[in-house]
């Protein structure tokens, strides 16, 4: 099995629409792809339940099917910082909830397991005192030791976001497995020239670019899976 945590260079940058299409190219090609959200915050009331978008998502792109608070255990209303909302849900965001759900999922023998962070790298889970230092996602991560899937959102500034996360990933001792740059506008300026840039500046590989607003290649996809897997 192979897991991989999908971090981005900000919040709405494509990091469940790149996880969705990983999950749904790695299906196709026969293996078992599972997403796991462990953090959401931003929930609509659905036929009585309080259901995350990202959440929903991931669940119609599994290879298999899963009740949602498998896949999202912990899902707070507001769509504003997790820790934030944790503290006025007075719901505790810990690493043994979070690697609880991940071992749940691990259970179904996946192939491949994605597991989507929130926000960017530095997500606070807490904010510490001088008692108490703030806990991080990116320190359950490093825990984990998992491999880090990077999504730049292609967006100006873009450049500056990619090369400070991609330094704090490999600054934690984390491996990149690789970068995905995703078209979140379909018209930013010189598209080209910044993705050469980017290519020029991160170390990783280049996984997969998707388009705004289309199926990125079934070759492309398949490539990725394969380095993947
Ligand atoms: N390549 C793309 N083409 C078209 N729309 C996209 C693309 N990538 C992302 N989007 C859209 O941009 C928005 C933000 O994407 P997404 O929700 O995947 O971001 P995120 O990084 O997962 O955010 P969060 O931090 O909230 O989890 C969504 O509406 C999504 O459908
Ligand atoms: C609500 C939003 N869509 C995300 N899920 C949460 C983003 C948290 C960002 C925290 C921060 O770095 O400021
Ligand atoms: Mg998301």
């Amino acid at each position: 099995m192979k897991q991989y945590f999908i971090t981005g260079t900000d919040t709405e940058v494509g990091k469940t629409y790149v996880t969705c299409k990983l999950l749904e190219a790695a299906s196709q090609l026969g293996h078992k792809a599972i997403g796991y959200k462990p953090i959401s915050a931003g929930c609509d009331l659905i036929d009585g339940e309080w259901v995350n978008e990202d959440a929903a998502s991931i669940q119609k792109s599994n290879s298999i099917d899963l009740p949602i608070s498998e896949i999202n255990p912990i899902a707070l209303t507001p769509p504003i910082a997790p820790h934030i909302a944790a503290v006025e849900a007075d719901v505790l965001l810990s690493d043994e909830k979070i690697i609880k759900g991940l071992g749940s999922l691990q259970t179904y023998k996946p192939d491949l397991l994605l597991m989507e962070g929130a926000g960017g790298w530095r997500l606070p889970l807490n904010v510490g005192d001088e008692t108490k230092p703030t806990r991080f996602l990116s320190d359950v991560v490093a825990s984990i030791g998992m491999d880090v899937i990077l999504v730049v959102g292609m967006r100006l500034g873009c450049l500056n976001h990619a090369l400070l996360t991609a330094q704090a990933i490999r600054g934690d001792g984390l491996n990149i497995a690789g970068w995905v740059a995703n078209d979140i506008t379909g018209n930013m300026t010189r598209y080209g020239d910044n993705l050469a840039s980017l290519k020029a500046m991160l170390p990783e590989p280049l996984l997969a670019e998707i388009p705004f607003g289309q199926q990125p290649s079934d070759d492309r996809l398949a490539l990725a899976i394969e380095q993947l897997c």
